[in-house]
């Protein structure tokens, strides 16, 4: 900030905690930080990687400049000799979708989760060097979610000791994978598997797709891009694409492990949905401190937009989830390295747990973080709707986050099954453990009765996590219950997955509390830091409890009265938040180019940059526009009409 002025000085100066050691806690470690932070600058003053033309570039342009990109960053992590987490974190600042995100994302992860040693050792090299480029070749035009009902088939055939891979219909076209359309030359192709006639289910196969000499679909594959995708630029980066038929190379993978690399990606996103968060936030809350309206008197400043308790009360709870997701992000990491240890091992008992805990956060989080980008916008008034802004961008590259990996209801119904599991096996030898662990307590859950009697009641953690576990385990147990009167229990199931759905929620937000709660138990040092912390896990847990109050008082978990003294209690919370809020922001410690935000620029100088912005559209490359003497000028001179008399 040398020789720049920081409109925001004075936010910062009123912040009550210690900003660098929250950087620490936000990282994960210093190690983490201090990494982070030398790659995000070097990134950050690279002119190839600019991204604020993004926007305005044809998708033609905007792909090649994407494949520059991409290649300018292979050729950097090679140069500067960076490590697997150093190239990891300089790919996420380039921030651009691109087919390496797949490439990393999948189908290294698939191949290292899904295949056996001998193929581990002939792909991964060629991999690592990116002497082949891959992708993960699941969804079908005719079928995503439901994954067993894939059409594309593996024939093996003993004579030439390959497997044919065969889409035989339409429908069973490869069709959305990343990275599939013009640069893979290698995918994890999933078909069914055929040998002697007999059908074993959807196994995993690595087919090269294109030659490695000229980059021509190899015989038999026809393959093209799927076409343009939602919001200018943002997603188009990417080559979503879509393949027919195929001979194919050689595989089988053991059944389970394809789950693994599913449990793998939804754990990553849950992560990513913090960042996502965080940059949304950073960038609404620095522009409602900049921003002014109404409330001047005599003639003097007018009131920041931040200071409205109904801005507050927007911004906050986003706020405050984005540290939520944080610590949940961090902590379903060391689930799934648990997991993984134990599949390693041949010990699948852990694996519905994971699976449930990451499609159930995978699906909370997204669904959240993609409401609040766009709840951002709004926050940021006429000038969030502005490509500049970077929320439009951001948004749209999010929004699918929703549906990939698996869609966010049909996630949600697997989380119910397992609850509706668990409900079934109380009382029995098996005891609920791990995220379910306080349905062994269901017995006191149906009948306890919250002790608040004041607002600052609210303030006691036990006393929160009992109400979220008092809702949860009564909605699962009425569900339960009600499943119970059904006959045939998968027509239950069908007609009662809304309220299935609603029970998952609460076990997810349950599972967020409570992962907060756990965070704040650990020491964490510096002043005033744990304060903010608990403060930010109280916002969290209180403005669920107000927005999803019909939960708590159906289920008699806390009554009316309670109910309005947590909203008391959130709007204290608010005023004691608001100091802070900026350097809050700060903590994150995103650089503007990764922000790629004018509204959320770190000095604040908003205004000036803006005009300065609007000046740079390609439409105002001339004072008169084109098809001005063709359209505009016959208008005014009614010359058209003139002709016709
Ligand atoms: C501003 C600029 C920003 C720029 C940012 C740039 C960064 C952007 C980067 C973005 C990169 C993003 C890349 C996106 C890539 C996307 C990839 C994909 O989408 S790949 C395709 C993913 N597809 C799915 O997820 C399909 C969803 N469907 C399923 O997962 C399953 O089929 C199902 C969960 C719906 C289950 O179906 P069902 O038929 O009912 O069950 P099954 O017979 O399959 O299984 C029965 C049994 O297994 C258990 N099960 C199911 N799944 C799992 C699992 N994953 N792990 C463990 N166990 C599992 C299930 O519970 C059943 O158990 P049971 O005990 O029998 O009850
Ligand atoms: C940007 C993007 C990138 C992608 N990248 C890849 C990739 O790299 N590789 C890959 O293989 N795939 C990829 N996909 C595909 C993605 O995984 C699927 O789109 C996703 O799994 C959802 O499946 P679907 O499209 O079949 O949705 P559908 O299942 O057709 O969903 C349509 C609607 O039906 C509802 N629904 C479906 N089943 C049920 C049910 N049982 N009960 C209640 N409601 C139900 C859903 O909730 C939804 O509202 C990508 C998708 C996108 C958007």
């Amino acid at each position: 900030m040398d020789g720049v002025v920081d409109h925001l000085a004075d936010e910062r100066n009123k912040a009550q905690f210690d900003v660098e050691e929250m950087k620490i806690v936000w990282a994960g470690s210093r190690h983490v930080f201090e990494l982070s932070d030398r790659i995000a600058r070097l990134v950050a003053s690279d002119p190839v990687f600019r991204k604020d033309n993004r926007a305005t570039l044809s998708r033609k342009d905007l792909f090649k400049n994407t494949l520059r990109k991409a290649a300018h960053a292979w050729k950097r992590i090679i140069e500067l000799r960076l490590s697997e987490e150093e190239a990891s974190k300089l790919r996420f600042y380039v921030d651009e979708a691109a087919f390496t995100d797949l490439h990393w994302g999948m189908f290294v992860p698939a191949i290292k989760g899904q295949a056996t040693e001998e193929q581990q050792q002939k792909w991964l090299p060629l991999a690592y060097k990116m002497q082949i480029i891959g992708c993960y070749a699941q969804t079908e035009l005719g079928h995503g979610s439901n994954v067993q009902g894939l059409e594309t088939t593996a024939t093996f055939d003993p004579q030439t000791d390959e497997f044919d891979i065969h889409s035989p219909t339409l429908t069973s076209s490869k069709w959305w994978p990343g990275g599939l359309g013009k640069v893979s030359t290698h995918a994890v192709v999933y078909a069914r598997l055929i040998t002697d006639g007999q059908e074993h289910g959807v196994h995993g196969f690595i087919v090269q797709l294109r030659s490695l000499d000229d980059h021509l679909p190899l015989p038999g594959i026809t393959i093209g891009d799927i076409g343009m995708k939602f919001g200018n630029g943002a997603y188009n980066t990417m080559d979503n694409g879509v393949t027919r038929n195929g001979k194919c190379v050689r595989s089988n993978v053991p059944r389970q492990l394809i789950y693994g690399t599913m449990v793998f990606v939804r754990q990553t996103i849950v992560s990513d949905a913090s960042c996502a968060l965080s940059r949304a936030v950073c960038i609404a809350t620095r522009y409602s401190a900049v921003r002014r309206q109404f409330g001047s008197q005599n003639g003097g400043v007018e009131t920041q937009v931040i200071d409205y308790k109904t801005q507050q009360n927007r911004l906050f709870p986003l706020l405050a989830a984005a540290y939520a997701f944080r610590f949940v992000g961090e902590w379903l990491k060391w689930l799934y390295t648990d997991v993984t240890q134990r599949l390693q091992a041949n010990d699948f008992s852990t694996l519905p747990e994971a699976h449930a805990c990451t499609a159930g956060l995978k699906s909370l989080t997204t669904t959240f973080t993609a409401d609040a980008i766009e709840e951002c916008r709004k926050l940021c008034g006429g000038h969030g709707y502005l490509c500049s802004s970077g929320l439009p961008e951001l948004f749209a590259v999010y929004v699918p986050a929703c549906t990939y990996e698996g869609d966010n209801v049909v996630l949600l119904l697997q989380v119910a099954r397992f609850l509706m599991k668990t409900v079934s096996q109380l009382g029995s030898e098996k005891k609920p453990v791990g995220t379910t662990a306080y349905m062994g307590r269901v017995e006191h859950l149906m009948q306890c009765r919250c002790s608040v009697q004041k607002a600052e009641d609210w303030l006691n953690p036990n006393t929160i996590l009992e109400a979220f576990e008092a809702r949860t385990a009564r909605m699962s147990v009425a569900v339960a219950q009600k499943l119970a009167q059904f006959a045939n229990p998968e027509e239950g199931f069908l007609e009662l997955s809304p309220n299935l759905v609603e029970a998952s929620v609460a076990h997810c937000q349950l599972i967020v509390v409570s992962k907060f709660i756990e965070k704040l138990q650990q020491d964490i040092p510096g002043k005033g830091v744990k304060e903010l912390l608990g403060m930010l896990c109280n916002i969290y847990a209180l403005n669920i409890l107000h927005k999803h109050l019909g939960d708590f008082l159906s289920t008699g978990s806390i009554t009316p009265k309670q109910g309005s003294l947590a909203n008391d209690q959130l709007r204290s919370l608010y005023s004691q938040v608001r100091p802070n809020a900026i350097a809050l922001v700060d903590a994150f410690n995103y650089t503007d180019h990764y922000l790629g935000s004018v509204l959320g620029r770190y000095d604040g100088n908003v205004y000036p940059k803006l005009y300065e912005e609007a000046w740079k559209d390609p439409l105002n490359d001339s004072v008169v526009p084109d098809g001005y003497h063709e359209y505009i000028r016959p208008l005014l001179k009614n010359q058209l009409r003139n002709a016709r008399l």
